[in-house]
């Protein structure tokens, strides 16, 4: 058995007049410590299986395990979740945002904690701002620490660098992709963007339109997943690996 495994997963919403399928029928296996990306068609039902796999909400029917353990209803499980927006409290201190989860998990920690990640994530001596006075890019990175501050088994990351600029957005990238690397987490990435899928996974999964089912799964190629997402992009088989998930993924939207 895989370290996270999704068992059969379909899922309809359900609302006073209307039945909405959003996924169907999902099968899928992660290894400890693997990268993977879940791209698709908007409305595929991507966000809806990681709010599943977080044990956010039930599935209609299926199951999802995570280190052998069922994850719905299970408060055992630390599964980390980085979004769009950083959702940092302006009125806490960065260092309070950071140790915040920990507070409320009551688990013990050191007190250096937040210190520690801050270095880590390139952000030396800032614990005692506030979220106003730092930049998107910044502040995403303070999410990233308070997120790995936990310690999740799994990190969940819904297009969390949709909102910022190129270059910020491809430095964050670089800084994720080596702290997971330096955590050993296992981690799944909703993106719209194929590029980012290539230069950050060890395989993609692609999504069919709504109701969401696994179309296909590519492998990244070795040689690109030893390399930082930034180098990857301009590694010879990127391309190649880029317009083959672009042509299918316009088949499905067609
Ligand atoms: N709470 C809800 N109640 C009813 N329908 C919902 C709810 N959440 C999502 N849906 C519907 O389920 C389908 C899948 O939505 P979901 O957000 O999971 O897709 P997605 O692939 O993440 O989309 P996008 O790529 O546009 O972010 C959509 O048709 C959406 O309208």
């Amino acid at each position: 058995m895989g370290f996270l495994v999704v068992e059969n997963v379909s899922h309809t919403y359900f609302s006073k007049d209307a039945a909405t399928e959003a996924l169907q029928d999902i099968h899928l296996t992660i290894e400890a410590g693997e990268f993977v990306s879940f791209i698709g068609p908007s409305g595929c039902g991507k966000t809806t299986l990681l709010s599943i796999i977080a044990g956010l909400i039930s599935p209609t029917t299926g199951n999802v395990y995570i280190d052998n353990q069922k994850v719905y209803g299970n408060k055992e499980l630390s599964i980390g979740y980085m979004l769009q927006q950083d959702y940092l409290f302006p009125w806490k201190t960065i260092e309070e945002n950071i140790i915040l989860g920990l507070k409320l998990l009551n688990k013990p920690f050191d007190g250096k904690i937040a210190s520690k990640l801050l270095e880590d994530v390139g952000l030396p001596s800032i614990e005692k701002k506030y979220p106003r006075e730092l930049s998107g890019g910044m502040r995403q990175r303070v999410a990233l620490a308070r997120t790995l501050a936990v310690d999740p088994k799994v990190l969940l990351l819904d297009e969390p660098f949709s909102a910022l600029d190129y270059q910020s957005k491809l430095k964050l990238e670089d800084l994720v992709s080596k702290m997971l690397k330096a955590y050993s987490k296992t981690a799944i990435l909703v993106t719209h963007d194929i590029g980012e899928a290539i230069a950050m996974s060890d395989r993609i999964f692609l999504f069919s339109k709504r109701p969401g089912r696994i179309h296909q799964t590519f492998e990244v190629p070795e040689e690109i997943r030893n390399l930082t997402p930034f180098e990857a992009r301009s590694h010879s088989s990127y391309s190649p690996l880029f317009q083959e998930i672009w042509k299918e993924l316009e088949s499905l939207e067609h």
